[in-house]
């Protein structure tokens, strides 16, 4: 698939959303991929992330296990391994942190890439893997649908991605005045709180 193929999925999925969005890293933008919209088809899931694992096959050879941060890079993940013939496992946050839960387990010697749904900074990606240094496998790599710092996330590991795309991103204090108008809502699940 190309770059416009791919945001061809998002654009007619209603993901490319328009605003004024907080982010994970907590940096403030007027675009957010809203990946969800995208997941709950699964046809389209399917063209994304088999193009995904073909892109993975390319950069880093076989992989036994394919590991993902919840909740957004449960699905890509989950499907992106069905085209592998890999494994799918997750990591999720334990009072705050990243860890592998439910009794996951990843063995000795395994082929672990890592899979996101969206790169913007990078952090959640450096966080899952952080995690993943903690159990036995070979990281080779990462791979992402849309890496959306432009290519200058660094993960310390190589990051392949179906597109790259250099949205703009604002500190809370340095926001552009027609930004600050805006409301703003914050989508994902990272600081959530339960009542
Ligand atoms: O590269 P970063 O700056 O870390 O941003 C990208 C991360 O942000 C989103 O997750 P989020 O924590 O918003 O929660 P979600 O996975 O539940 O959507 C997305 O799924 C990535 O994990
Ligand atoms: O940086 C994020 O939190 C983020 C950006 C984006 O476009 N989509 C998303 O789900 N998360
Ligand atoms: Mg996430």
């Amino acid at each position: 698939m190309t770059q416009n193929e791919v945001l061809e999925e998002f654009r007619s999925a209603g993901a490319l959303l328009e605003g004024h969005f907080i982010l994970s890293s907590g940096l403030h933008s007027p675009v957010f991929l809203q990946k969800m919209f995208v997941f709950q088809d699964p046809a389209r899931t399917e063209r994304v992330c088999r193009a995904l694992a073909d892109r993975i096959r390319e950069k880093f050879g076989a992989v036994d296990y394919v590991v993902s941060p919840a909740v957004g890079g449960i699905v890509p993940g989950y499907e992106t391994a069905r085209h592998l013939g890999a494994k799918a496992i997750f990591v999720e946050r334990e009072n705050g942190a990243f860890a592998l839960r439910r009794g996951f387990t990843i063995p000795e010697g395994a082929r672990v890439v890592m899979v996101e749904d969206i790169v913007t900074t990078g952090l959640s990606s450096r966080e899952c893997l952080a995690s993943l240094r903690e159990h036995p496998g070979t990281i080779l790599g990462a791979a992402c649908l849309i890496d959306r710092s432009g290519g200058k996330a660094d993960l310390g590991v190589p990051l392949v991605s179906l597109v790259q795309l250099d949205i703009p991103a604002y500190a809370a204090d340095q926001l552009p005045p027609d930004l600050a108008a805006i409301p703003a809502i914050k989508p994902g699940s990272r600081d959530l709180k339960s009542k």
